[in-house]
């Protein structure tokens, strides 16, 4: 007779409404929610995202599903996500609503036209994931992720704790030695984001627009304090810990990977794209 209870890890605890993960300290939209997956799951996962290539870049490696983008920023392409990189990802940020209570729809995905993150994305869920690894001392320059996607960027981030640091964009000032001066007085906020291994972070509105984000390619990470860490209400007790006894510093042991799910705007099914001319619309 099999006894689930043995042989599974405890379920992912169920999700609350949406706003109860805002980052008040962020310009809107942030939301952050801690242990979105559970030890079992990321494991799991760490394995499945080990038995596929990589694209090496000078410092990282990158995996994008199903597909790169074309330079123009379209997905072009016969294949949708891998199973592996839907359930229960996928499922999980579906359910997430801005209204109602949703741990009943966690796994079934039933809130997913209700009021949730992509409701009003063009194909209504994220279709495209770019997966980063970082080993430690490295990272990503500040840069935004611009026009080929619906601005809302759901991150899942495994294996090790990173900070993302986000800093609003600057204005064009080029000509404009008054602006110059006020921006050398006071030079653009950086909020720090502290993402634990399993949690979600979700980002939209003008924090997407508005914002640049980046990673900084160091080894330890300094200066963390609950006035510094822009989610600090939102961490778990033993993060919080770990920073407190280490002064405010964290060493990064462990290569961080992230999942970085997005929905394309532009999609064309590569099958029905013949001799340049697409055929079909997606
Ligand atoms: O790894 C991350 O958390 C950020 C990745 C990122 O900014 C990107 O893929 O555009
Ligand atoms: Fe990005």
């Amino acid at each position: 007779m099999s006894n689930t209870s043995l042989d599974s890890d405890p379920p992912a605890s169920p999700l609350l409404p949406l706003e109860t993960y805002r980052i008040k300290s962020l310009p809107p939209n942030a939301y952050y929610i801690p242990s979105f997956l559970t030890p079992q799951e990321s494991t799991t996962l760490l394995l499945q995202i080990s038995n596929h290539p990589w694209t090496s870049l000078t410092h990282r490696r990158l995996q994008p599903h199903p597909a790169p983008l074309t330079p123009s920023g379209h997905l072009l392409t016969t294949k949708s996500l891998p199973e592996y990189l839907v359930s229960p990802i996928i499922d999980r940020i579906l359910s997430l609503s801005f209204t109602s209570p949703c741990s009943s729809s966690v796994e079934s995905g039933s809130d997913k036209n209700g009021n949730g993150i992509f409701t009003n994305s063009p194909h209504s869920r994220p279709n495209h994931v770019l997966i980063n690894e970082y080993p430690p001392g490295t990272g990503i320059s500040p840069h935004e992720d611009g026009a080929a996607y619906f601005p809302v960027v759901c991150t899942v981030s495994l294996g090790a704790h990173i900070i993302l640091q986000v800093t609003p964009k600057r204005k064009d000032t080029i000509d404009d030695n008054s602006n110059r001066e006020e921006e050398e007085n006071n030079p653009p906020k950086i909020y720090k984001i502290f993402q634990e291994p399993n949690s979600l972070l979700i980002t939209t509105d003008e924090m997407y627009t508005e914002h640049l984000h980046g990673i900084e390619a160091v080894e330890v990470d300094e200066g963390l304090t609950d006035k510094t860490v822009a989610n600090w209400e939102l961490l778990g007790d033993e993060t919080k810990i770990r920073i407190l006894e280490g002064g405010g510093r964290v060493r990064r042991e462990e290569v961080r990977i992230s999942l970085t799910y997005r929905d394309v705007l532009k999609v064309k099914d590569a099958g029905k794209v013949f001799g340049g001319r697409v055929l079909g619309r997606r």
